[in-house]
């Protein structure tokens, strides 16, 4: 039986959902692939670094985390230390880690993408595969990482950048071979989708907020989400992969929902309208434009009925036509799919 070894970049909300399917499906993923799967290191920005060539034991590591907000002292393998906050851990990791695969599940940064590039960088250096969770380092390296795990014969999959674990990229790249993407649009950012709704409802704005922190999909800087820049990396990836667009973030044309008002909401509601924050991507003159902004649609058009976290792209393309894919009120346990479906790829591909 083969083994699988990996190291966890990020053992927030994805990673310990993650840990907690890895566990659940082990036998399963046995059963089906003749494959152990064993996670052998984790980094932390802030509770050290857990590194065990034997396998952690993630049950324990999430309830740790969850119950204690820091791994136990017993545990095998922790390191904790100044030098370890921050980058520190994922660099001890990166450096002395014993896997065949990185997840990178670390927050984003949206006006580099980096550290997320950096770890990326070394993973490959060190001959590993890698999974990313992190749009950051498609939507600002896009083409030398694809290319980097090209030239080393390296798998590099990120299927949950846009959209969690619904299908958008492996649908492209494996069931629409020789269509050309002539354009990108979409509702990509659950977190404003859901405050404008719930601002349509009335719900305070920190009730809003304290509900979304709790279901695990608002970003660890909020304003990632709410001034447009998560939805601006998500349509650069999806034009970076789909159209080989090559651009940075930002380059989007960008508007958040910020200055926008529940009485603003409201008002649009009373037109029989719905505000909705809106991304679009397309080639004109040999050249990919994007923009980000909130517009109000008729409640009577198709995105006005794309409710609370739900998500929709969009892809206008030249021989399969018109596309629309919907993920329906997603939870965490779709986000961790996103990378475990990657994980089950590296084994089977
Ligand atoms: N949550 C979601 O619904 C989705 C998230 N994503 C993406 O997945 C990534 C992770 O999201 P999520 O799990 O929600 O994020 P969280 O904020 O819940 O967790 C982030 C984790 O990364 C750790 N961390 C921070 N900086 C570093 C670093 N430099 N090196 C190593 N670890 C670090 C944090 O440490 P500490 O525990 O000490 O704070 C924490 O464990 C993000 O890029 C996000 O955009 C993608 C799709 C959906
Ligand atoms: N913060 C993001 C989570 C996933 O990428 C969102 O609100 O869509």
């Amino acid at each position: 039986m083969k083994t699988l070894r990996i190291a966890l970049l990020g053992f927030g909300n994805s990673g310990k959902a993650l840990a907690e399917l890895l566990v659940d499906k082990q036998q399963e993923i046995i059963e089906a692939y003749d494959c152990k799967v064993i996670v052998t290191a984790i980094a932390t920005g802030s509770r050290g670094i857990v590194l065990d060539s034997g396998g952690i034991d993630l049950r324990r590591a999430v309830s740790d985390i969850t119950e204690n907000g820091a791994f136990s002292e017993g545990t095998p393998g922790l390191e904790t230390g100044p030098e370890l906050l921050g980058d520190g851990g994922a660099e001890q990791v990166l450096a002395r880690g014993d896997f065949d695969v990185l997840c990178e599940l670390t927050p984003l940064n949206i006006k580099t993408g980096q550290p997320a590039i950096g770890h990326i960088r070394k993973a490959f250096a060190r001959g590993a595969h890698v999974v990313t969770a992190n749009k950051g380092p498609i939507a600002w390296a896009y083409r030398e990482l694809r290319d980097t795990a090209a030239e080393r014969g390296l798998r590099f999959y990120y299927e949950t950048t846009v959209m969690d674990g619904t299908p958008v990229f492996n649908l492209a790249e494996h069931t629409l071979k020789l269509c050309r993407v002539q354009e990108v649009s979409g509702i990509l950012n659950s977190t404003t989708n859901f405050v404008l709704e719930e601002m349509e409802k009335g719900v305070p704005y920190d009730e809003i907020m304290r509900s979304g922190r709790e279901k695990g999909f608002i970003e660890a800087d909020p304003a990632m989400d709410l001034e447009g820049y998560d939805a601006a990396a998500k349509i650069t990836a999806l034009l970076n992969v789909l159209m080989d667009a090559d651009m940075t973030p930002d380059q989007v044309d960008r508007k958040g929902i910020e200055d926008v008002t529940p009485e603003q909401v409201r008002a649009l509601t009373a037109e029989g309208k719905s505000l909705k924050l809106l991304c679009r991507g397309w080639r004109e003159n040999g050249r990919v434009f994007a923009r980000v902004a909130p517009e109000a649609v008729e409640k009577t058009e198709f995105l006005a009925t794309v409710h609370g976290t739900t998500s929709v792209v969009t892809i206008q393309t030249d021989l399969m036509g018109r596309l629309s894919i919907v993920e329906e009120e997603p939870e965490i346990l779709q986000t961790a799919y996103g990378v475990f479906s990657d994980l089950l790829r590296v084994i089977t591909e």
